[in-house]
């Protein structure tokens, strides 16, 4: 063992979210390395990103099972089997159970396109756009058994347009994202987050300037 974070990505999608985290370790600068990426999608550019990443990738298709926990038992063996610490949903585009929050607790994060809890769920970017909302942003959180509704870790800002589309949107949360997600990975490789109630505390805390990498000056 490297003595790294051992990761293991969840992911439905595309991917970028996932790209990012692979470049932050590849470059050093992420204290991690990506053990398995797993989806449930077995289109997903996320498998095909790892495996040109050089990074095991499995497909664990949903459909097959008769249950959302048995689904998840298959997805804990084989996080397991891959020596897994903190899993990853990145893009993961299905709810867990018990069944996997017990095996990994206070070990799973998501990245949601939208400042929590406005707007939990699917379609995210939509709903903001179509409230009207001057700023949205994305959120890192612990998971819970609630749909979002985990322990929050860092945010960032974003400004809505006045000709945005939800494509404008998405891409514009979507670089955001890309900064604090693997920040906040380093963050709990680091032993600096600490969970306190419904509070996610950082020891040492973001000084100002860090705290300003997390939420960067507004741009268009
Ligand atoms: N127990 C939890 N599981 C998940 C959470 C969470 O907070 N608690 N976050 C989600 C990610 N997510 C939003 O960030 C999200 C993903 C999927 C769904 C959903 O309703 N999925 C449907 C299937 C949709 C599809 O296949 O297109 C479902 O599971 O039936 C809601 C929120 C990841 N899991
Ligand atoms: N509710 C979960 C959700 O909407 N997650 C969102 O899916 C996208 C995945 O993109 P990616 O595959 O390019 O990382 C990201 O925008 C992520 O926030």
């Amino acid at each position: 063992m490297s003595g790294k974070l051992r990761l293991g990505i969840l992911a439905s999608g595309g991917g970028t979210n996932l790209q990012a985290i692979i470049d932050r370790c590849a470059d050093g600068s992420l204290p991690a390395e990506i053990a398995v990426v797993i989806s449930n999608n077995p289109d997903a550019g996320a498998l095909e990103r790892a495996r040109k990443a050089g990074i095991p990738a499995r497909c664990i298709d949903h459909r097959p099972f008769t249950s959302r926990e048995d689904y998840d038992r298959a997805l804990v063996a084989a996080l397991r089997e891959s020596g897994v610490e903190l899993v990853v949903l990145a893009g993961f585009m299905r709810l867990l159970t018990e069944v996997l929050l017990d095996a990994f607790p206070g070990r799973i994060m998501n990245i949601h396109p939208a400042l929590l809890p406005a707007f939990p769920g699917l379609h995210a970017q939509k709903k903001a756009l179509e409230y009207g909302v001057r700023f949205a942003g994305c959120t890192v959180h612990f998971v819970d058994n609630g749909v979002d509704t985990g322990p929050i870790i860092l945010q960032a800002v974003v400004p809505v347009l006045q000709d945005d589309t939800e494509e404008t949107l998405s891409r514009r949360i979507l670089q955001q994202e890309h900064r604090i997600y693997p920040r906040a990975i380093e963050l709990f490789a680091q032993g600096r987050l600490r969970i306190e109630g419904r509070r996610v505390l950082i020891d040492p805390p973001l000084d100002p300037g860090e705290s300003a990498l997390v939420n960067p000056p507004l741009e268009g």
